[in-house]
């Protein structure tokens, strides 16, 4: 982003200007006679031969003054003087001319022109060389080159110079907003007389949810430092897109500068973050300080660090990736930090990892945790992450997990006095464009069901190996056979030689688009997309698909930006503006789940597809909020590929039991990683149920729509068994406490066989069982109904339904190509703010 220079010359209290002589950042607010003032905001005082400007940090003139001030050289920091109205108190005298920012805060260099796309030359598909899917594509159309395009796009309302609510032009006028204190309270128990407020950069733009945030998270860290490093610590855990650097920007700027209008609260602030969102919290610093002094030292090499040092009272931010923190920590630790924040602090998950204990090194007393998902897998790993911030407060973890069974109601207590979580349901986001979910169930290729079956059969103690290919199957079978060929050449005794045998004569993939369902699907998704002039991003986990998808693309004459862990940091940065500030439909975004999906604004796109899903929810969550967020125009489609029948649904299922669980202690039901499935999961994982059901996940649920698309309280039935599934699907939905999910504590629970098995939920399979094990698996039946609840809230379609299929299949996009699609089903749901 291009910094605004003031234009002091545009002064117009002067025909001919007089020279500039010095220039000086301040605070500024009301005169008055208090002893301690309440500022309104920061500002810049510029001095003339024969005048004076002040300006506040909008560029907007507060007052003029048409003779020169006096004594200009013992105007030194802290000095408060008076024009005409206004009390300013000098902050700092800065070189004349615009203001400059640290070398190191300008590096590297994030403006236009266009990147280079990575890797957009086919040459560096590795695919290719080993003889892929060579073009041309089997049996896909090319689309006829497109007119030149007439959309206008809006340009995103946020980030734009011109924005309103990013910031505003000199142009604008401001309206006064009332200060938000932060120590009101203190003030109203006479505590101090001492008002520390937001700056008015933050304050006018807030939505509520961010007030609130702020407060929160000054609250928390304001706290001085405790033994053992146990000082304020505080975990914002906001849905992605709500804000959190902002509300981590505000809140500790107002600790920040509280040393400088009140109280000393802190000198120096750490910014941890991942490598791939140093640029993005460069990006928002400018954002937000547009006209003033850049306050961040953005930590490139460690000699970054020992600039900083020197710098602190001028930039007290330190915005360092884990990776260069981890290895200068011994400098960092020099700096004695007074706060500490962790972007996407869900990296602090593992209780023993070296991570989070050379963090815990730096014995910062204020830490800050940001994560978008504080719930990964279990939960230990959230125990990790409360211990991190507040130390020795949850004691051990024997101790945390007694009081999780035993004291449910105080470890909650505790957890919300250190945590603050909103969903994008939970807050106001009026400011934002709907946002259309859908999930897709595409059926699986003739190829796809024979080498799924063939795995089935073939099950061995090797899950882990079978599961990766299960998934790689459901993606391509090619790339499975690519795979299987690859392994066998290195070793002619590789275990998993045999499955090369599923590829006989009638089944052996070329690289065809049919060949995989949800390719198939995705192609004419993106064919449709382009007609409506939208932009899309395209999300995978694997490097592999990536590379299918990517060759596919350019065969369709789409341009192909691409964002995965090879991406060096400073061109993601480079990426991302690209795409949002071309808006071109023929341009597609590729992107990796786990190299790109945190903290990437990709607005410039309207749609997204999920095109294969990870284990952990909290990926896919991460992913798929890339586009509707703060600085969206138009409508959001999020689309999720699942292939009927596979192991994609069986996937799916157990995130929507992980996600649909509204309590974050409610992992302990739901510690399922990879390594714990019994047998049983996994002869239910590579059963292919693709040929008797139009979508698995929809039987399970047990829902009586029959995919009509109605909601069930919209259908006029009743039925006792819906009752169950509702009921069942309140504990969990309205509880968000342990105790509500934890069947031993529900009195109503005379359900005996539902105590029973309260952590099995395993989805069973459809043979019957025998008599002796009915009522354990009736409960189990009843849990899976009551873990897919959330699923309720979707409508449910299927194509038997001709008339609403084709409603829906137009509102969701997909009918502007002769489409070969073969879905077999669908859930949709819309979310209007
Ligand atoms: N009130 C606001 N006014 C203007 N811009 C805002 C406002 N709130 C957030 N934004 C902008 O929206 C974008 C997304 O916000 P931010 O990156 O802080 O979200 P986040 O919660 O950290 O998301 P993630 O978890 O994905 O990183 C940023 O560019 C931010 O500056």
């Amino acid at each position: 982003m291009s910094r605004v220079v003031l234009n002091v010359d545009s002064y117009e209290g002067n025909d001919t200007p007089s020279a500039e002589i010095a220039r000086f950042v301040v605070l500024y607010g009301k005169a008055s006679t208090r002893k301690h003032k309440i500022w309104e905001g920061d500002g810049l005082l510029v001095c003339f031969t024969d005048s004076c400007l002040l300006k506040s940090e909008d560029e907007r003139d507060v007052i003029c003054r048409s003779s020169a001030l006096k004594g200009l050289d013992q105007l030194e920091d802290g000095r408060i003087i008076n024009i005409g109205s206004w009390s300013v108190e000098i902050q700092e005298r800065i070189a004349t001319g615009p203001p400059q920012k640290p070398i190191s805060a300008q590096k590297p260099e994030i403006q236009s022109p266009m990147p280079p796309m990575t890797p957009g030359n086919s040459e560096n598909v590795e695919n290719r060389k080993r003889g892929g899917f060579s073009s041309p594509f089997l049996g896909i159309e090319l689309p006829k080159p497109l007119s030149k395009r007439s959309a206008t796009f809006v340009p995103p309302l946020i980030g734009s110079e011109s924005s309103s609510s990013g910031g505003s032009s000199s142009s604008t006028i401001q309206e006064k907003i009332p200060p938000f204190i932060l120590n009101e309270q203190d003030i109203l128990d006479r505590k101090t007389t001492s008002a520390v407020t937001v700056d008015t950069r933050f304050a006018r733009h807030l939505r509520p949810h961010q007030k609130s945030g702020i407060q929160f998270i000054f609250d928390r860290l304001r706290r001085g430092s405790g033994k053992n490093g146990g000082g304020g610590g505080a975990i914002l855990a906001d849905d992605m897109g709500l804000g959190k650097s902002l509300q981590t920007m505000a809140a500790t700027w107002a600790l920040l500068k509280g040393s400088k209008t009140a109280q000393q609260l802190a000198n120096s602030c750490l910014i941890i973050v991942p490598s791939s969102l140093v640029n993005n919290w460069k990006a928002e610093f400018d954002k937000w300080w547009r006209l003033m002094r850049f306050p961040a030292v953005i930590a490139l090499t460690a000699n970054d660090i020992t600039t900083y040092q020197s710098t602190i009272k001028l930039m007290p931010y330190l915005v360092i990736s884990y990776d260069l923190a981890q290895r200068h920590v011994e400098k960092l630790k020099i700096i004695r930090f007074d706060v500490m924040v962790c972007d996407e602090g869900h990296k602090l998950k593992n209780l023993d990892g070296k991570l989070r204990k050379t963090l815990l090194s730096l014995e910062i007393p204020r830490r800050l945790i940001l994560t978008g998902t504080p719930m990964q897998n279990d939960f230990e790993e959230f125990y990790s992450l409360l211990d991190f911030v507040r130390p020795s407060v949850f004691g051990s973890i024997v101790e945390f997990r007694k009081m999780c069974s035993d004291r449910p109601e105080q470890l909650n207590e505790l957890i919300d006095e250190c945590m603050l979580r909103r969903t994008a349901a939970d807050v106001d986001l009026k400011h934002l464009p709907e946002k259309h979910e859908y999930i897709l169930f595409c059926a699986a290729s003739p190829i796809q069901k024979h080498v799924h079956s063939e795995i089935c059969d073939y099950m061995t103690g090797d899950a882990l190996s079978l599961i990766f290919f299960a998934r790689q199957l459901a993606n391509h079978p090619k790339l499975l056979l690519d795979n299987l060929r690859e392994k066998t050449e290195k070793s002619k005794a590789h275990k998993h030689s045999p499955l090369l045998l599923a590829f006989d004569g009638a089944h052996m993939p070329r690289g065809g688009v049919k060949e995989s369902g949800k390719l198939t699907a995705l192609v004419d998704m993106i064919k449709c997309f382009r007609l409506l002039q939208e932009c899309t991003v395209i999300v995978s986990n694997y490097i592999e698909t990536l590379d299918m998808i990517q060759q596919l693309c350019e065969y369709l004459n789409f341009k192909v930006l691409r964002l995965d862990g090879k991406t060096q940091v400073p061109d993601r940065q480079k990426l991302v503006r690209t795409f949002n500030d071309h808006r071109d439909p023929s341009n597609i975004f590729l992107l990796s789940t786990k190299a790109g999906g945190v903290g990437l604004n990709l607005i410039g796109a309207s749609r997204l597809v999920l095109f294969d899903s990870d284990w952990n929810p909290a990926n896919d969550q991460q992913a798929m909020a890339r586009i509707w967020r703060d600085g969206q125009v138009r409508p959001c489609h999020i689309y999720r590929l699942i292939t009927t029948g596979t192991i994609e649904e069986k996937m799916l299922q157990r995130q929507i039991k992980k996600t649909g669980l509204g309590c974050v202690i409610d992992a302990i039901e739901v510690g399922d990683t990879i390594a714990t499935f019994t047998d049983e999961d996994l002869k239910d994982i590579f059963t292919f149920t693709g040929s008797a059901t139009e979508c698995n996940t929809h039987d399970l649920c047990e829902c009586p729509c029959d995919g009509c698309g109605m909601l069930e309280n919209e259908m006029d039935e009743e039925d006792d068994g819906d009752d169950v599934v509702e009921n069942d699907a309140e504990k969990i939905d309205k509880s968000g406490k342990i105790d509500k999910i934890d069947s031993d504590d529900d009195e109503e629970a005379d359900d005996e066989e539902l105590e029973a098995d309260v952590t099995d939920e395993v989805v069973e399979d459809s043979q019957e069982p025998p008599e002796a094990t009915k009522p354990a698996v009736a409960a189990a039946g009843l849990r899976t109904i009551a873990s897919l609840a959330e699923l309720s809230r979707w409508r449910h379609f299927s194509p038997r339904h001709a008339d609403t299929w084709h409603h829906f299949m137009t509102n969701a996009g997909l009918s502007q190509v002769d489409t070969d699609v073969e879905l077999t089903f669908a859930f949709y749901q819309e979310s209007q703010y």
